[in-house]
């Protein structure tokens, strides 16, 4: 169980976290989201104990990441870049995990290598994009570690590279029980593999709850109305207009959703029509700047 205790980090001066409290437990698969700069890599590298939080404590299963360093050889962090790799080949690379995760597993991590076709000699800084990404997450599955901290796994991948290695992280899931926190804004995605939500608005929490529990906040609707648009009523509190395409509006609502309804079905729309809620749904309405809404 990974538990994050009220940490807070400034760089240069700045708060780029500010009180961040959760836990993490065995099994989960955890989508981190946020804007841009949200502070969501510095998190992640203060996780696994890259940067020393001012404030506050993590740990993994009771013990202080930052005090007890063996705690690392079960958490394992794949950065958005491997550069840091690129003068070793992908064998040399296992054996640099296995210094510091003696459970590295280096048959299952030959054997992927052979699956995906990927050079087991030659160094990375050969290797495209797409090749670094999928070492990194081999490497990364290969050490036998309990969590798997990810940092935009898929970031500017083609789609085929994407959904295999999306295809892979499911299946050693559901083979090893590792958890898996993943920082990305590839909504969709993280909607397919997550089962936990974790929102951080300006280097704080703004929730964490399951999947469907964020979903279910929300009520996504497609109205056009039968003349001019109710101005007052679109800009109720709760409603967002989150697109206007000529005459057709679609809105994000919370909370009163049955009174807003009411009010909707009192203008005689056009059309009123429920459509289903998705992580995007949830990222624009809790994210989104007030003046970034249509009107
Ligand atoms: N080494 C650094 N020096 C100065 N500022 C930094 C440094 N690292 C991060 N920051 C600042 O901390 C804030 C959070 O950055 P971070 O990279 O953690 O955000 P992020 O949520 O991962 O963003 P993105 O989605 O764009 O990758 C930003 O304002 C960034 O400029």
């Amino acid at each position: 169980m990974l538990s994050v205790n009220s940490i807070s980090k400034r760089i240069d001066g700045e708060p780029v976290l500010r009180n961040i409290s959760f836990d993490l437990g065995p099994g989960r698969i955890a989508a981190l989201i946020g804007r841009n700069g949200a502070g969501k890599t510095t998190l992640l590298r203060t996780l696994i104990g890259i940067l020393d939080p001012d404030q506050g404590e993590i740990t993994w299963k009771g013990l202080s990441v930052q005090a007890f360093p063996q705690t690392r050889q079960e958490i394992v962090y794949v950065p958005d870049s491997l550069s840091m790799l690129n003068s070793y080949t992908a064998l040399e690379c296992a054996k640099l995990y296995r210094l510091s995760y003696p459970g590295f597993d280096e048959v299952h991590f030959s054997t992927q290598l052979r699956r995906f076709n990927l050079p087991e000699g030659k160094k990375i800084r050969s290797f495209s994009k797409g090749m670094k990404a999928l070492v990194g997450i081999l490497l990364a599955f290969s050490a036998r570690a309990n969590l798997i901290l990810l940092d935009e796994p898929t970031n500017g991948l083609d789609p085929i590279i994407r959904k295999q290695i999306l295809s892979y992280m499911m299946e050693e899931v559901s083979e090893s029980g590792v958890s898996l926190l993943i920082s990305s804004h590839q909504l969709h995605e993280l909607e397919r593999i997550s089962d936990t939500v974790i929102m951080i608005r300006e280097g704080q929490l703004a929730s964490i709850s399951s999947l469907d529990g964020a979903k279910q906040t929300l009520h996504k609707l497609q109205i056009v109305f039968n003349g001019e648009a109710p101005a007052d009523l679109l800009n109720l509190p709760h409603i967002r207009v989150v697109q206007h395409i000529v005459r057709v509006y679609t809105l994000l609502l919370q909370d009163d959703t049955q009174e807003i309804l009411h009010l909707l079905e009192e203008q005689k729309p056009l059309l009123l029509e429920q459509i289903s809620i998705e992580l995007d749904d949830v990222f624009d309405y809790h994210l989104r700047g007030d003046d970034e809404y249509v009107s």
